[in-house]
């Protein structure tokens, strides 16, 4: 899927995606492919290579610079705030990681940034260039992945895809050729060249997308869940060539994601939304090691199910596992809250028979970070 130049969005919301057929309104009935035909069915975000001022680019920019976003729905009490005001900046040759729960914003923000969604206020520049004042320009370097396999043409084979993808980014598909059958090869689709699209599993068309995304040598890339649907080893193999092309190639990837083994595996840095708002922006490492979460597993045949309720009701992240006799809990918790764990034990007389501290992951961190922030609000 590639970011279309549509300038600055008119309306609040604007289709400025090129669809597959997974999508109605746009797909293409192409049974060959035809670069000399791309144009008249999709606008590309610049129209010929080198075609893009690259005067004012400065190698220092950020690749992208988001500052005071805001993005509200509505009207009056029924109004959300989507995005509230909303800051970051994202280094080139790096893959940040979004996160947060159902309806933290984070759709509404990579849309605001790749100009479908136009934002109430603040700025947004691509390697230094306003995305409102100069879209081609900006969007010159940056493709984007949403929504997982809806963006190739299912008539199309994988490899006329990948070549269909990198003409209406302004390179020539010859010119790439090398790196398309890398691209094929480390997805696992070499084998699937010149199959149709449609004929592929969902995790093929899914990689399908994802390569197509890659195909035009994009700088800087979104990426929507791009794992979903991937078995482990296509999820592993694409974990590893996301990190080869940023560390070899400077490749730019913000990566939207809810499974946590994957933004914690690749990713260089983390923002977690909660609400509109970013409430945490670190690396994976500073995250784990500044938290004040301790996960414990205690095994007891002297924690029943009374004990075990008081425990329920004082804890909000407990687990608690039926044994024949007594049961096993492992509870997340703070510093103050495991002295208060082990009074309570204690004060019920409970044997400590088997005790288990175990590391907190990113997962441990994002619900501890995204409860609070709801428990403050
Ligand atoms: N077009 C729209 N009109 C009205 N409200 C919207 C629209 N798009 C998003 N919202 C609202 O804005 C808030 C943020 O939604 P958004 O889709 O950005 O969240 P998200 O973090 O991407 O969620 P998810 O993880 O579920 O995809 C939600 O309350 C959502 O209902």
């Amino acid at each position: 899927m590639t970011v279309r130049d549509n300038g600055r969005p008119s309306s609040s919301e604007v289709d400025g995606i090129a669809p597959g057929e997974g999508s109605a309104s746009k797909s293409v009935d192409r049974p060959s492919f035809d670069d000399s035909a791309v144009s008249e069915e999709i606008e590309p975000v610049h129209d010929v290579p080198g075609g893009v001022d690259t005067a004012t680019v400065d190698d220092h920019d950020a690749a992208v610079s988001v500052t005071g976003l805001k993005k509200r729905f509505g009207d009056g009490t029924a109004a959300i705030t989507a995005v509230n005001d909303v800051s970051f900046e994202i280094e080139t040759g790096s893959i940040v990681g979004l996160l947060g729960p159902n309806g933290a914003g984070k759709t509404t923000l990579i849309k605001s940034i790749l100009g479908m969604v136009l934002p109430d206020g603040g700025t947004v520049r691509i390697r230094g260039i306003d995305v409102y004042d100069r879209p081609r320009d900006a969007y010159a370097s940056v493709d984007a992945m949403l929504e997982g396999a809806r963006n190739d043409y299912w008539r199309l084979t994988v490899q006329e895809n990948l070549r269909y993808f990198a003409t209406i980014s302004g390179v020539d598909p010859d010119s790439v050729r090398e790196r398309h059958e890398r691209l094929l090869t480390q997805l696992g689709l070499a084998e699937k060249a010149d199959v149709p699209v449609r004929e592929l599993s969902r995790g093929m068309k899914q990689k399908v997308s994802l390569a197509s995304v890659l195909a035009g040598g994009a700088e800087v890339v979104f990426l929507d869940e791009p794992t979903l649907g991937l078995d482990i080893e296509s999820s592993r193999t694409l974990q590893r060539e996301l990190r080869r092309l940023v560390e070899e190639e400077d490749l730019t990837v913000v990566l939207s994601s809810h499974d946590m083994d994957v933004v914690e595996t690749v990713c260089d840095r983390v923002l977690i939304m909660s609400d509109g708002a970013v409430i945490a922006d670190d690396t994976v490492d500073a995250l784990l090691s500044g938290t004040d979460l301790h996960c414990i597993e205690i095994t007891s045949s002297d924690l029943v199910a009374s004990v075990v309720s008081t425990l329920e009701n004082q804890f909000e992240t407990i687990t608690v596992e039926p044994r024949d006799r007594g049961s096993r809990i492992e509870v997340t918790t703070d510093s103050d809250g495991l002295y208060e764990l082990l009074a309570h034990l204690r004060a019920n007389d409970v044997t400590l028979e088997r005790v288990r501290t175990i590391e907190p992951d990113l997962e441990d961190v994002f619900v501890d970070l995204t409860t609070l922030e709801r428990r403050d609000e």
